[in-house]
């Protein structure tokens, strides 16, 4: 009886936040919490080693993580409860609220900052996301944002999303070696990390526009181009993500660095915003 199971009998099951591949996910209640109850879709995940892990995921702790509380394995469907982020995905507040954000690079910085604390906690702690994205992370009161499903990605069944071949490969986000060889890494949520910058600072629009995923591996592989400056971004901003881009993962900041100099571009002064 692992200490993280959870009587389903304790939780109540509101309103319906949204669908996924995976599951449904809903408002809920537990132990007097609002709380967010994920029903896994069955055969969508590798449930037995999931649970395996879920105790590690349970000693995650951090302000820009948001909280696994514990999950339901003596029944099917298997239920992941975590803390609730009232506001939804990162990426649909920033393409709702685009118009009174753009001009904010202030709140974009802390945006991307607050993303990068959670990051350095999941780096620390040796844990790699593998599917960091504005899609994956959460926004909450008082424009809290934190990161979402860290570490899921490896229990995924369906070779669409877990090969780089893969229609639902998340492409956009990958580096070369992991588009070549699924090398993952910090250093390659380090790269995601890039991207969801750019995503941040664009109003959360679509890496490389319209390009297929087939395109945007030659792009960034052979040609070697990268994502360019959003309208909205100024200069240092830009060369922080370009960083993040390095065609090497050794050559590019980790997210500790990249703490620092994203605190250093919000110290007053350093920006005229
Ligand atoms: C905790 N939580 C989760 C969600 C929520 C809802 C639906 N799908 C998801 N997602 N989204 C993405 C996702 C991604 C994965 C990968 C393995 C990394 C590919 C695995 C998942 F299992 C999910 C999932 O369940 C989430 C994210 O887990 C929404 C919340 N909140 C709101 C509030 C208002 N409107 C909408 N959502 C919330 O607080």
């Amino acid at each position: 009886h692992s200490k993280y199971e959870i009587d389903p009998t304790e939780i109540v099951i509101e309103q319906q936040l949204g669908a996924g591949c995976f599951g449904t996910v809903n408002q809920g209640k537990w132990k007097g919490k609002v709380v967010a109850v994920k029903m896994m879709k069955e055969g969508t995940m590798s449930e037995d080693s999931f649970i395996e892990e879920a105790r590690t995921m349970t000693q995650l702790n951090h302000p820009n993580l948001v909280q696994l509380y514990g999950i339901v394995t003596k029944r099917r469907p298997l239920i992941i409860v975590t803390e609730l982020m009232p506001y939804g995905s990162l990426l649909t507040y920033l393409r709702r609220h685009k118009a009174r954000l753009m001009p904010k690079t202030a709140t974009l910085l802390d945006i991307c900052s607050q993303v990068c604390n959670g990051m350095a906690y999941l780096e620390k702690r040796k844990f790699i996301h593998r599917d960091l994205a504005a899609r994956n992370c959460l926004v909450g009161e008082s424009m809290v944002v934190k990161v979402a499903d860290f570490g899921l990605a490896r229990y995924v069944l369906d070779d669409e999303y877990t090969s780089s071949q893969g229609t639902k490969f998340p492409v956009k986000w990958a580096p070369p070696e992991v588009l070549n060889f699924t090398r993952f890494s910090s250093k390659s949520d380090v790269w995601a990390f890039g991207v969801l910058m750019w995503e941040t600072f664009t109003g959360g629009q679509m890496p490389y526009d319209k390009m297929k995923n087939v395109d945007v591996v030659d792009y960034v592989c052979q040609s070697r181009r990268r994502l360019e400056q959003p309208q909205s971004c100024p200069e240092k901003v830009y060369q922080v993500m370009m960083k993040c881009f390095n065609h090497d993962a050794d050559g590019r900041p980790s997210f500790q660095d990249l703490l620092q100099t994203l605190g250093g571009l919000m110290e007053r002064g350093n920006y005229p915003f």
